[in-house]
């Protein structure tokens, strides 16, 4: 990365576009926060308040709100923090504006829905050898915003670039670890939240602690057997991006995914249960056991809950046949 030579540009101020300004504001960096609606651009100027999506964090000094998307030009790296269903339109957006040397640092969770891709070969796809990154691992975007302390993995094939990326965004609260296993990191992120479902559809139930706990090491045996045959290192999955993030977001109502499922548990629709909230998991869902089928890989929770959001099984026929799957050696 061209060091200091301007601004982190944030792409989408959400929740974690918002938080993840706020954290590289605070690692010493100025920052172009981009949303798309020029009303909440001169909200978020005027108030440096996201009351919307952050309700109650002031945005520092360093970040300029805008909806100008040409001032991400100027920037030594862009994060793009919108869903990971928009990647390709947003990618799409930021080609002509970005130098083809700049960054883009991709933050979203999941997998294209429409074609099965994941988001890395997205962006390869529309800027054809412009260095792309992922950055993901356990970080509720309120903590991160309250200064909490939080530590996630940034990933890029280029590793001095990694690094680079990594001790840029790092800051006295935020930890940001490097690796070079970009197609691991982006697994553990697309992969936890279709598991954080179901787990939390058994919290919903009342299946108790001990069927939760059981979910999230089957459900860990399932991401190392999807990570391997997609080309993932097993020890990526093993640190924050990976098991780190599964046992965040198994664990927390605080969880979009988790919550979705809670409803899902307590009688709620596919439909209703997502309370107009972001829900990863259910957009990736059937990409993720596409593409287990694809490669043979058995991914029995994720099939459940594609099942239940289908409508094709209730939550009693989903935990029947989990339970009732031929008893085999565990590893
Ligand atoms: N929240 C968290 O704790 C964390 C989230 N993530 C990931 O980050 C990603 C974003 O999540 P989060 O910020 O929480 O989501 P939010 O729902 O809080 O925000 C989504 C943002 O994306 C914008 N957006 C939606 N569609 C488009 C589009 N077509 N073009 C441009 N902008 C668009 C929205 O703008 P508008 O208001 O105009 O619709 C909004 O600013 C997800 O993939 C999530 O998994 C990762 C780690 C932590
Ligand atoms: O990815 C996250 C935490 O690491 C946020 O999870 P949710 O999208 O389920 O809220």
């Amino acid at each position: 990365m061209p060091e200091a030579t301007g601004p982190i540009g944030i792409a989408g101020a959400g929740a974690w576009g918002t938080a993840l300004a706020n954290a590289a504001a605070m690692a010493g960096n100025d920052v172009i926060l981009w949303m798309r609606s020029p009303e909440q651009a001169a909200e978020l100027a005027g108030t440096r308040m996201n009351e919307r999506f952050l309700p109650g964090v002031r945005l520092l000094d360093r970040i300029s709100p805008t909806a100008d998307l040409g001032r991400l030009a100027s920037c030594c790296a862009v994060l793009l923090v919108t869903p990971a269903q928009t990647t390709r339109e947003m990618a799409e957006a930021l080609s002509p504006v970005l130098s083809r040397k700049t960054p883009l640092v991709l933050c979203a969770k999941g997998i294209e829905r429409t074609t099965g891709a994941f988001l890395c070969d997205v962006v390869e796809e529309v800027r054809p050898g412009a260095p792309v990154a992922v950055l993901s691992g356990p970080s509720f975007a309120h903590d991160v915003a309250r200064g909490l302390p939080t530590a996630v993995t940034l990933a890029c094939r280029d590793a001095a670039l990694a690094e680079d990326l990594a001790t840029a965004l790092s800051g006295p609260t935020l930890r940001v670890y490097h690796r070079t296993d970009v197609r691991g990191v982006e697994i553990g992120g697309a992969a936890k939240n279709v598991l954080a479902i179901a787990c939390g559809a058994v919290a919903g139930r009342g299946l108790g602690e001990s069927a939760k706990a059981a979910l999230i090491a089957r459900g860990f045996a399932e991401l190392l057997r999807f990570a391997r045959a997609y080309g993932g290192e097993p020890e990526t999955l093993m640190g924050l991006s990976g098991l780190g993030d599964l046992v965040l977001t198994c664990s927390s109502a605080q969880s979009r995914n988790f919550s979705f499922g809670l409803r899902l548990g307590q009688g709620a629709s596919a439909e209703t249960a997502s309370e107009g909230k972001l829900v990863e998991g259910a957009a990736t869902a059937s990409a993720l056991v596409a593409l287990a089928r694809a490669k043979g890989v058995d991914m029995p929770i994720a099939e459940a809950v594609e099942q239940i959001l289908s409508g094709a099984w209730t939550l009693d026929q989903a935990v029947d046949a989990l339970m009732n799957r031929p008893i085999k050696s565990e590893h």
